[in-house]
């Protein structure tokens, strides 16, 4: 659907993005996570051709737009909404006539607008607010107004540029909930930028992963978490899913502290219990957490296992072959 070629923006001596080749499928939740200055606001807009890539193809339903004159850039933009941190609505307008707006410049009929704003009204839960000016909305309906404009001239593709920065957690969630919601019901292919891992785990189905300019990682949300292959990675998992046991947790144990991590069916399984029941072993848990990530879990234990060494160890490989991964923390001298 969306094929981003080598691309690379330069302005002056900064490479903002620098030979990025991705794929994105129709239909995806697809994000784009990084530091703030790694080059994903560069690289979202160079989609849309806002930003024109100093090279590289950006090529979407087989169209190569980085070969199309000004006009029908301008056409073709037609076909991809967006959305921004800051809304960017007109002050001015109602909100009724902030989405008209954007179907005015498209050339639609008085009629076709009158039709087409209740139905967009209704689909982000604004039916009663068309009246209002922005400055009367919370930041929540700001964004639902930025997403019914967005939504207006039917496109294909969602671009959204930090869509929930400005917002609260619970808003948060209610604008992902409500872009989830327009990609199941309408099929639109969503990419959206964020430095929020809470947002990828909340709607993403892959992600991306810049740093400098470059792609240095991409998956599958569920593996990106279970799997991380990068420093930069494993710090953003962290901020969703992590466990430090205190120190003081550590001392005067007297068996192996183990971190077990769990994933799919098995952090559902009893493993536990049936260690215990297998081996002369006594598992003490210190610390646990279950993430779920597209419904499926992802869970880590920290445990002390206390025992004859013989068990202890019978008792670890048992678990190491049952889970998909078992680190000892610390060892007993
Ligand atoms: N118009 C511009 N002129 C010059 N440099 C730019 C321009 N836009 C971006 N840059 C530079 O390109 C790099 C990437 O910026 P970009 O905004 O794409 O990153 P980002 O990951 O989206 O960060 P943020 O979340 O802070 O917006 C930065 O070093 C930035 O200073």
């Amino acid at each position: 659907m969306i094929d981003i070629v080598n691309v690379t923006k330069t302005y002056k001596d900064v490479k903002a993005v620098d030979q990025v080749d991705l794929k994105i499928q129709s239909g995806e939740i697809f994000g784009i996570i990084g530091y703030s200055g790694a080059g994903k606001s560069t690289l979202l807009r160079c989609l849309n051709l806002l930003e024109r890539p100093t090279a590289g193809q950006i090529v979407i339903n087989k169209k190569d737009l980085t070969a199309l004159t000004k006009q029908e850039v301008r056409k073709e933009r037609q076909k991809i909404g967006m959305i921004f941190q800051h809304f960017h609505l007109i002050s001015s307008k109602k909100v009724y006539d902030n989405i008209a707006f954007s179907l005015k410049a498209a050339g639609k009929s008085k009629e076709e607008i009158q039709k087409r704003v209740p139905e967009l009204l209704e689909m982000v839960g604004l039916t009663d607010r068309a009246d209002h000016y922005p400055a009367q909305l919370s930041g929540g309906q700001k964004q639902r107004v930025g997403i019914a404009r967005a939504l207006a001239n039917e496109p294909k593709v969602l671009l959204c540029d930090e869509a929930t920065s400005a917002l609260d957690p619970t808003t948060t969630a209610s604008i992902l909930q409500l872009l989830k919601k327009i990609n199941e019901t309408l099929g639109i292919t969503i990419v959206l930028i964020t430095h929020e891992m809470e947002v990828v785990r909340q709607i993403c189905h892959r992600v991306a992963v810049m740093e400098k300019g470059r792609v240095i990682e991409v998956n599958d949300v569920y593996e990106l978490f279970a799997n991380p292959q990068t420093e930069l990675t494993k710090q953003f998992i962290h901020t969703v899913h992590s466990l430090t046991l205190p120190e003081r947790l550590l001392i005067g144990r007297k068996g192996p502290i183990v971190q077990i991590n769990f994933r799919g069916e098995s952090a559902e399984e009893s493993i536990i219990a049936e260690t215990l029941k297998k081996y002369a072993v006594l598992v003490n848990i210190l610390h646990g957490q279950i993430t779920y990530i597209q419904d499926r879990p992802l869970g880590t234990l920290i445990v002390e296992i206390t025992g004859e060494t013989l068990e202890i160890q019978k008792a670890i490989q048992y678990i190491t072959n049952r889970t998909d991964q078992l680190e000892v923390l610390a060892d007993v001298a």
